[in-house]
């Protein structure tokens, strides 16, 4: 107790210099990644049951979900000589054949899957891509579309020899209405530069993550990227207005609206947001854009258990209210994985539980009493033990790294299973402690952080090495006790190649049917991004 005293007078201290004023900052963490190349599938498991404590699940109602194995090669044409002319003739200088080119745009950020595609599209315009599609519809040319390359689970690199067509030069912003706050650009724009072109103009995007500074709006949309500031903004689902769609024939979908309300008949762009490229190619995107915060704070701050940084939450959500923008969590194995592989430093005491906290509001008067109100009752009621506040920008950047960074610092400890989990949010940490408990010292580590404020647990396992036994420790017990939470398997990155066969486990096979028949009507031939997010009983 005495210890809680002595470390929670440094959040006091924290506390009475609370001068709530500073701009929202943003930080460039580019994605790079030190580990060897791995064979790109996994390899096929056991089927493991009886171990979880929960009712068992084999997938909502449809067949059992096959492990993630490798698919096997559909039958698309080979590129001829003929072939590379044309995207010669029609894309001069930007058709890429050379393969030390070609191989950052093989590999995915975390090294895991390698395709072998010979030719790589760079168009830079809508009407391009147009022509790039409809050849290869005729021809029966497999298509990856491609945009930063930063997706988690496979789905943005090829599987075997599918032409890669990136949206990297595809980057200028179109237009932008400084009343409405809407913003329309091409879908290689980086999400860093759109961030600081409306900073500017006094708006901010309403979205952020951790690769912002390589990621392109256009696979945010594709893959319906949540992040950081979901708890404020919502979902892509409903900041995106408009969306500029290539089908799998070259017909351009033109759903580029800049409307906030249009009930003309079905809302199609609805249909490409979260396809993961398996639908059409997304050339350009109208997003609505908030306000930049005059005010922006963070505080970061630690727990002794889990259930307090719950009760943290609710207070917060009750006192903050409107301001609040961002409440996050990890636990104290990534603060030991930041601090070994990163020399990032704690900036409280020990604690088993860490949250990031931020505000973002148009007052700073009022938002630093909220601040001030919001962390006394916090501390008096024994919800948090340590913790530190930050209102200038370098402090501000320093302590989100400590959430932002934590993928990066994973990427150092061995080979790492990641998943990324949707449940009811006073479930979420329990899954962490089953899984430990389940793996016994059979991993290096286990670790848990996300986005409380939305159910999104990021669950990541490492070993020293890929490891087929751990694997098969691992799935489908996290699968199943997903399921028996009623949870998703995937809350915000995608299914890809890696997670295709599991959808099971969180849609019903009446739905994964109805997907099926979507993808065949709008790609009749399977040309886009085949191998993935569809499982692979539906080709
Ligand atoms: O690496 C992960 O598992 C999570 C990445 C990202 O979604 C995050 O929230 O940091
Ligand atoms: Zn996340």
């Amino acid at each position: 107790m005495a210890g809680i005293f002595q470390r929670s007078l440094r959040l006091q201290r924290a506390l009475r210099h609370l001068v709530p004023q500073s701009p929202l900052s943003s930080t460039v963490t580019a994605r790079h990644s030190p580990l060897d190349l791995h064979c790109p599938f996994l390899p096929s498991t056991s089927w493991q049951f009886g171990i979880c404590c929960r009712k068992l699940h084999t997938g909502k109602d449809g067949p059992k979900p096959s492990p993630a194995a490798a698919p096997d090669r559909l039958p698309f044409s080979r590129i001829t000589q003929e072939d590379l002319a044309f995207f010669r003739k029609i894309l001069p200088g930007r058709a890429v054949t050379d393969p030390d080119l070609l191989e950052s745009s093989n590999v995915d950020w975390l090294k895991t899957v390698k395709g072998s595609s010979e030719l790589l599209l760079r168009p830079q315009t809508t009407e391009e891509v147009s022509q790039i599609l409809k050849y290869c519809n005729s021809r029966n040319l497999a298509v990856n579309p491609q945009g930063g390359n930063t997706g988690l689970v496979g789905g943005s690199v090829p599987v075997y020899d599918e032409i890669i067509l990136s949206t990297g030069l595809m980057n200028n912003i179109l237009t932008f209405d400084s009343i409405s706050g809407i913003l329309t650009c091409q879908a290689g724009c980086v999400l860093e530069t759109l961030s600081l072109h409306l900073e500017e103009r006094d708006y901010i995007m309403p979205l952020d993550l951790g690769a912002k500074g390589s990621c392109h709006i256009g696979g945010n949309v594709a893959t319906n990227a949540g992040g950081l500031r979901l708890l404020r903004y919502g979902s892509l689902h409903g900041t995106v207005l408009g969306l500029e769609v290539v089908l799998a024939d070259g017909r351009v979908l033109d759903c580029l609206a800049t409307l906030r309300k249009d009930n003309t008949g079905y809302d199609l762009k609805q249909l490409f947001i979260g396809s993961e490229g398996t639908l059409g190619v997304i050339t350009a995107v109208s997003i609505l854009c908030p306000k930049k915060p005059k005010s922006v704070n963070v505080v970061f701050l630690g727990c002794e258990t889990f259930e307090q940084l719950l009760k943290t939450f609710q207070l917060s959500r009750g006192m903050l209210g409107e301001i609040l923008s961002a409440f996050e969590f990890l636990d104290s194995e990534c603060m030991r994985l930041l601090n070994t592989h990163l020399k990032l430093h704690n900036p409280i005491s020990d604690c088993p539980f860490y949250v990031v906290i931020e505000t973002s509001g148009s007052d700073s008067t009022h938002d630093g009493e909220k601040l001030h109100n919001f962390l006394e009752e916090a501390m008096t009621s024994l919800l948090v033990t340590d913790g530190t506040v930050a209102t200038e920008d370098s402090k501000i950047r320093a302590l989100w790294s400590m959430r932002e960074r934590v993928t990066e610092a994973l990427t150092h400890d061995g080979f790492t299973y990641k998943y990324d989990i949707s449940l009811p949010v006073e479930r979420i940490y329990q899954l962490v402690t089953d899984m430990r408990e389940h793996l016994g010292d059979r991993a290096k580590s286990v670790v848990g952080y996300g986005h409380v404020g939305d159910g999104n647990l990021h669950l990541n396992v490492t070993s020293a090495a890929k490891d087929p036994a751990l694997l098969a420790a691992i799935e489908p017990f996290v699968y199943e006790w997903t399921a028996g939470c009623n949870g998703s398997i995937s809350a915000e990155h995608g299914l890809g190649l890696k997670k295709r066969n599991y959808i099971y486990y969180s849609k019903p096979s009446s739905a994964v049917s109805l997907m099926g028949n979507i993808k065949a009507m709008l790609d009749p031939k399977g040309i886009l991004n085949p191998y993935k997010t569809l499982p692979d009983d539906l080709k």
